[in-house]
């Protein structure tokens, strides 16, 4: 770990780690503090100061006082699960705890967080140094808890998976258009690329298959995406990328099926 220290990516990786740790001492009392929805923000936090019947008064974080009925209440969890890595510790799994644990993890530029299996990635939009060769590397052979949450750590689970189990692996990335599917494959092909690379064929780095596989993309992208209204660079067809690894985990070469273009008018 001591060599990752000064490298920017895992500096940036582990930068709001002291945030973190500040959160742990934030007031809270469960029976008081509590999530009510809110049409600016989705929801917002609040106290609730008094209780009859079914009806709670509460004073939200804006300063207004209103009235709310129980069951519009979602409940809060403790300080200590502020930006949490994994959503599947949260106490209290609702809505409004999701969207604040990947909001506050967005603040701090931390755009991947585990929910079980699955990881959830936030578009920061902005080029972040997290995508190197060297981070890339220090998410290898590592076990998810050791590393901040990264499609690396993903990438690396199921590359380990397949070596130790032979059983082939696959990973379906989704969102909506704009999201970043097309940039988190390509972080995932690269990941693969640098994993599988053969030691040999590292010297000639230009003509290696890794490279070959990493350089198909801006091909594709040309015949294939366009600018729409919600993203300039669109992918306008699916793509089902197979990446073949020998028996050694090496990679032995890869192909891609493309699915119908989708026609975009307006
Ligand atoms: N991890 C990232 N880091 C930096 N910028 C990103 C990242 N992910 C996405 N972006 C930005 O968002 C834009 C849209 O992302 P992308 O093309 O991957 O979306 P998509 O989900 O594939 O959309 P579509 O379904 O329309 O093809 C990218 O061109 C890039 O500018």
């Amino acid at each position: 770990m001591g060599d990752y220290m000064n490298d920017p990516g895992w500096q940036f990786l582990r930068q709001s780690q002291e945030a973190l740790l500040a959160a742990t001492t934030k007031k809270y009392d469960a029976k008081k503090n509590i999530w009510i929805a809110d049409p600016e923000e989705g929801f917002i936090s609040a106290e609730i100061k008094s209780t009859k019947g079914d009806i709670h008064t509460v004073v939200t974080s804006k300063g207004a006082e209103k009235t709310i009925k129980k069951d519009d209440i979602q409940q809060m969890n403790p300080p200590k699960f502020e930006k949490t890595e994994d959503m599947a510790n949260l106490t209290f799994l609702n809505d409004a705890s999701v969207l604040n644990n990947l909001r506050q993890r967005y603040y701090s530029m931390m755009i991947y967080t585990y929910s079980g299996l699955f990881c959830v990635v936030i578009n920061p939009y902005k080029r972040l140094p997290i995508y190197t060769e060297s981070v890339c590397k220090m998410y290898i052979g590592k076990r998810r808890t050791e590393m901040p949450p990264h499609l690396f750590a993903v990438s690396d689970e199921a590359y380990r998976n397949m070596v130790n189990d032979h059983e082939n692996q696959s990973m379906l990335i989704t969102g909506e258009s704009g999201a970043g599917k097309t940039e988190n494959t390509k972080k995932v092909i690269s990941y693969f690329a640098i994993v599988g690379a053969s030691q040999q064929k590292k010297k000639d780095a230009k003509d290696s298959l890794e490279e070959q596989i990493v350089r198909t993309n801006p091909v594709l992208e040309a015949f294939g995406n366009a600018k729409t209204v919600r993203n300039n660079n669109s992918s306008r067809f699916g793509k089902f990328i197979r990446i073949h690894f020998n028996h050694g985990g090496k990679l032995a070469g890869g192909d891609i099926e493309h699915c119908k273009f989708y026609l975009f008018f307006g």
